[in-house]
């Protein structure tokens, strides 16, 4: 999965002088699946309509291979794509829906048009019916099949011609999320059965870190981060990337050296370096790294405020001085009680303030009543600060 297929460099994208997309450059390789994510009007359907070929970037280039395509339109690219609004032909059986594109002849590589023969057509359809698992559905019609159904016969079409790459927009948007949950395991399966670059579009997070090789964070018509779904998760760039994928609770800081860190005007062990001195900065911290202890032995204190119960684990926010922390344990701490907050080192995640900053919330303005509490004891030296801090 190493070759390098499809390059965007420099791809800008302007409507009425407004620009949508801003110096996009991504490469994407042979065999990848990988998944354009962001909120509404981010700018994902322009990214992917200008690799299909439906739109020409105003600036920069596109390369497949190497060899730029700006100007070829999308029939000529190896390319299919798969809309929300998959379109299939109502009139038409399962089986006529996909051999459709099969019947219309194709020119050769000496430009001379060539049809398929009928028995050709019939095991190329077969083929796909299996890999999507729609055997014995040929006859149907259209309108005699689930959304899901109906999805799979729009991949099986958009497959059989054998497109190097397969564009995605949204194509499980219209699907319940059962439904949607057991369409991306068919998905991913279909893709690695299949060997063939997926291109995939989503503003669902759940859905990009559960089917990509590799994931696009993008926002306001720019590339936020590009990486595995583990890296998105787990090293997110800025507070836009951490807010976004999975939740988070995000926190003014000053980075006072490397390895420590400092919140509520308290220090903290962290892992982070490479800042400044005294350089502000914003600290993510996982619901899931914040573990709830006795309230005497808390690197901070509070009182919960709110329970949810959600399934696998509680989601419960606990009011520090005005900061609601979110922290998900499977330990029930009832509303109204006191409880200690203790979060590791590696539960800290130090970054660069961004165009993001502050827009989760200004905690600047809350400083007044912690300083009164505040009484800073961690001894980097001496290690992680065991409870006491609260006067
Ligand atoms: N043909 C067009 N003319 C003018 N503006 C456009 C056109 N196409 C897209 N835009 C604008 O470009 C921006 C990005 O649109 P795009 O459809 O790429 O976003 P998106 O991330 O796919 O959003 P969504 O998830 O809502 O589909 C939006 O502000 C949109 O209004």
């Amino acid at each position: 999965m190493s070759k390098e297929l499809i390059r965007l460099d420099n791809c800008t994208m302007a409507f009425d002088n407004e620009i949508v997309l801003d110096h996009i450059n991504l490469y994407i390789n042979d065999k990848e699946f990988l998944t354009l994510l962001g909120p509404s009007g981010c700018g994902k359907t322009t990214t992917l309509r200008i690799i299909g070929g439906f739109q020409t970037p105003t600036s920069g280039d596109v390369l497949f291979d190497g060899v730029r395509m700006n100007s070829v339109p999308p029939y000529k690219r190896a390319i299919n794509t798969v809309f929300q609004k998959y379109a299939l032909f109502p009139h038409l059986n399962v089986y006529e829906n996909i051999a459709f594109g099969l019947r219309i002849p194709k020119a050769d590589a000496s430009g001379k048009k060539v049809k398929l023969s009928e028995k050709e057509i019939h095991s190329r359809v077969m083929e796909m019916l299996e890999i999507v698992n729609l055997r014995g559905f040929e006859k149907r019609h259209i309108t005699a099949l689930s959304g899901g159904q109906q999805q799979r016969v729009a991949i099986a079409r958009a497959l059989v011609n054998r497109p190097k790459v397969l564009l995605l927009d949204e194509p499980l948007g219209a699907l319940d999320l059962k439904l949607r949950k057991d369409m991306q395991n068919e998905l991913k399966r279909i893709q690695q059965a299949m060997e063939i670059t997926f291109i995939y579009v989503t503003h669902d997070q759940e859905e990009a870190l559960a089917m990509s090789d590799t994931v696009v964070v993008m926002d306001r018509g720019k590339i936020q981060q590009i990486g595995t779904p583990e890296d998105i998760y787990n090293e997110p760039k800025n507070a836009f990337v951490a807010d976004f994928i999975g939740e988070s609770n995000i926190i003014d800081g000053i980075m006072r050296s490397d390895g420590v860190v400092e919140i509520f005007n308290r220090r903290f062990q962290c892992l982070d370096g490479g800042f400044a001195p005294d350089e502000a900065v914003d600290v993510v911290i996982r619901p899931e790294d914040v573990d709830i202890v006795p309230e005497d032995q808390g690197q901070l204190k509070g009182t919960v405020t709110n329970v949810t119960f959600k399934g696998m684990q509680y989601d419960i926010i606990v009011d520090f001085y005005g900061f609601k922390w979110l922290i998900q344990t499977t330990d029930l701490s009832p509303v109204g009680s006191r409880i200690g907050i203790k979060i590791d080192p590696d539960g800290f995640h130090v970054m660069k303030k961004s165009q993001y900053s502050g827009l989760f919330g200004d905690y600047s303005s809350y400083s007044e009543e912690y300083e009164e509490i505040s009484d800073a004891t961690f001894d980097p030296e001496e290690g992680d600060q065991e409870g006491g801090d609260e006067k």
